[in-house]
């Protein structure tokens, strides 16, 4: 099955476009787990556990887990998701980017160490840096365009007089990413839900590509306006919320709450489409 037919499978069978995000950083851990970095993976798989009929995906952010010599629990908590949700795909967010040779072992890392369904990259070193990842027939691969954070508007929001039409740097990312580089159709795009016009806007030049939409949640993007700026029938939109869902509560109930928290999202993200 590949990633694509995963996303389709996944929101149908949860009527979801949520993705919970698995960030763990152990100072916020709550009760007995706090502090301890030995117990990434007891947290993340509870939280897994008690979302996974909820989610279009689940997206780990490998740093969260480097910083503390974690691979293993990472490695680890790829397996428990396979086995708890077999049918939820999984986007690594490894923000890769460098030259291709470079690029063919972070494909690996992604796809064969970890087994992920779908990497994020940086497209800033071009075509040759995307190209090995997509050779891992059916995997996805999203590429950076217009970020959650107010600092993307130093180079995304850039003119290319260069370029026909004279686009901002991040419209042209989308224009590659529907067309010349989307070679096997495995190619996805991020966008933050802190900018709903540009959702809008990447959705009119890359119609039919999913969108990873970051930002509901701690970053305070507007969950409704994100739908209505960026779904439509056929090009899914991967909603992420990580630290909203993951540390809902600080209590032992820490992973009824955070259920709680991703069935109120799911529910405002589903009511949302037009
Ligand atoms: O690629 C990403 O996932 C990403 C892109 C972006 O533009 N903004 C963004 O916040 N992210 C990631 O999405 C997650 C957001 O986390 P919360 O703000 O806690 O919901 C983090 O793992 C970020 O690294």
């Amino acid at each position: 099955m590949t990633f694509l037919d995963m996303l389709g499978a996944a929101e149908r069978q949860n009527h979801s476009m949520l993705c919970v995000g698995l960030d763990p950083e152990p100072t916020k851990f709550p009760g007995k787990l706090k502090g301890d970095a030995n117990k990434i993976y007891d947290f993340c798989a509870a939280i897994v556990d008690s979302v996974a009929d909820l989610v279009i995906s689940f997206k780990p952010q490998i740093a969260y887990f480097a910083a503390h010599r974690a691979e293993g629990q990472l490695e680890r908590l790829m397996e428990h998701m396979r086995r708890v949700a077999p049918q939820v795909p999984i986007i690594l967010d490894a923000k890769r980017g460098d030259i291709g040779s470079t690029a063919e072992q972070y494909a690996r890392e992604a796809f064969e160490r970890y087994g992920a369904d779908a990497v994020t990259l940086s497209p800033f070193m071009g075509f040759d840096s995307v190209a090995p990842y997509l050779k891992y027939e059916g995997k996805g691969a999203f590429l950076l365009c217009r970020t959650s954070n107010p600092g993307g508007d130093d180079l995304q929001n850039q003119r290319l007089a260069s370029v026909d039409g004279q686009p901002l740097l991040y419209e042209h990312v989308a224009r590659l990413a529907q067309g010349p580089w989307n070679l096997n159709g495995q190619l996805g795009l991020v966008v933050g839900a802190t900018y709903p016009a540009e959702i809008e806007r990447v959705r009119t030049v890359a119609p039919t590509l999913p969108l990873l939409i970051p930002g509901v949640g701690a970053q305070g993007g507007d969950a409704v306006a994100t739908v209505r700026a960026g779904w439509k029938p056929g090009a899914p939109i991967i909603v992420n919320s990580s630290r909203a869902i993951l540390y809902a509560s600080s209590g032992d109930d820490f992973a009824d709450a955070a259920r709680r928290e991703a069935l109120r999202t799911r529910d405002l993200l589903q009511a949302a489409r037009p």
